[in-house]
């Protein structure tokens, strides 16, 4: 069954076209990943969806409600994680949540049952007196989800859930995502992070420049670039020499050419021996090999062979524009 049915959803801000006609759907259960760079339009999709502001054009079902004609229906049913939620420093972990329940309307003893279950369920039963504003970003984190789950709904949007968070916490939040989906809940997570779409994902979404350029299973996705007989190797070379990016790419058969360190950059190509034409190329130019794999397709690789360009790329342009910015 759809809980989600997005159609034809565009959103502009002044000349921005932040989200491009996009249309999808979500089923009941489903983790299903928006993935792509900063700046890609996946907050705005998550915005639109969850009410908080309305499309330029197009509309959704969420739940079976229209996002623009039953927002306060929509609301009932969803709950939202997002980076701007927000806590209340000076008030505990118990006293924020039975705050935002008795918000939702529930009833004082209704409420209290549910704050200290979930509490119980993200392992912060033990922080549930302590002030929010001693608490470190990943504890904040985990409060600002169980926040979302308050009124049970059955549908989850998560924007960014582990961003900025330790290792540890963001395992923790990503455990907790597979379980609130294993009670049949359904999710709908927005992330920059291929691996993270990748081990959470039922279906992905990737999205560019406010358009869907491509939507599949995670191993369908990865098929995809299999199947076209592209071959993806890792190649390290001790002498590296910052040219032979750009030679590369000048043939035909190069796809693209990233570095992943000092030393080893990943090749895309569709050549007929790919080792021999690699070989070749780096003894003409007396560059030594240290050692050559094949890999597995990444969604990275795929990202890499639908838009040409990598998700790293932009974000390093974005980060160079905003500082930029603040130092003119
Ligand atoms: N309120 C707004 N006013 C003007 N432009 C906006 C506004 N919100 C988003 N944008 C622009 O719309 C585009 C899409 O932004 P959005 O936040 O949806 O992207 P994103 O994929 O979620 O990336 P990020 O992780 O950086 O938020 C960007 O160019 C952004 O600058």
């Amino acid at each position: 069954m759809k809980v989600i049915e997005a159609k034809g959803l565009s959103k502009r801000f002044k000349e921005v076209l932040a989200v491009d006609n996009v249309s999808f759907e979500v089923q009941e259960g489903e983790i299903f990943g928006l993935l792509g760079p900063n700046g890609a339009g996946k907050s705005t999709t998550i915005r639109m969806l969850t009410t908080l502001t309305r499309p330029t054009s197009g509309t959704a079902l969420v739940a079976g409600y229209d996002i623009s004609k039953e927002p306060s229906r929509v609301r009932e049913k969803i709950g939202l994680v997002s980076e701007k939620t927000i806590l209340y420093d000076r008030l505990t972990a118990m006293e924020n949540l039975m705050f935002f329940a008795r918000l939702n309307g529930m009833d004082k003893k209704r409420a209290r049952k549910r704050c200290l279950e979930l509490l119980e369920m993200v392992d912060m039963l033990k922080w549930k007196d302590t002030m929010v504003g001693k608490f470190s970003t990943g504890m904040r984190q985990r409060i600002n989800v169980i926040r979302a789950l308050l009124h049970d709904p059955k549908i989850i949007f998560l924007d960014e859930p582990t961003l900025g968070l330790d290792p540890q916490t963001t395992r923790t939040i990503r455990e907790f995502i597979r379980k609130i989906n294993s009670e049949g809940r359904t999710v709908i997570l927005t992330t920059h992070i291929m691996t993270e779409a990748d081990m959470l994902s039922d279906r992905i979404a990737i999205i560019d420049h406010g358009k869907i350029i491509a939507l599949d299973t995670p191993k369908n996705l990865k098929r995809m670039l299999k199947e076209s007989s592209d071959e993806v190797l890792d190649i390290e070379i001790p002498n590296m020499n910052g040219k032979i990016t750009e030679e590369l790419e000048a043939f035909d058969c190069v796809r693209k050419v990233s570095s992943r360190s000092p030393e080893e950059i990943r090749i895309i190509m569709n050549c007929d021996n790919p080792v021999a034409f690699i070989t070749d190329f780096l003894s003409k130019r007396s560059l030594h090999i240290r050692a050559i794999r094949t890999v597995e397709p990444t969604l990275e690789d795929v990202f890499i062979k639908l838009t040409g360009h990598e998700m790293r790329d932009q974000e390093v342009k974005k980060a160079r524009f905003v500082r930029r910015r603040m130092h003119s």
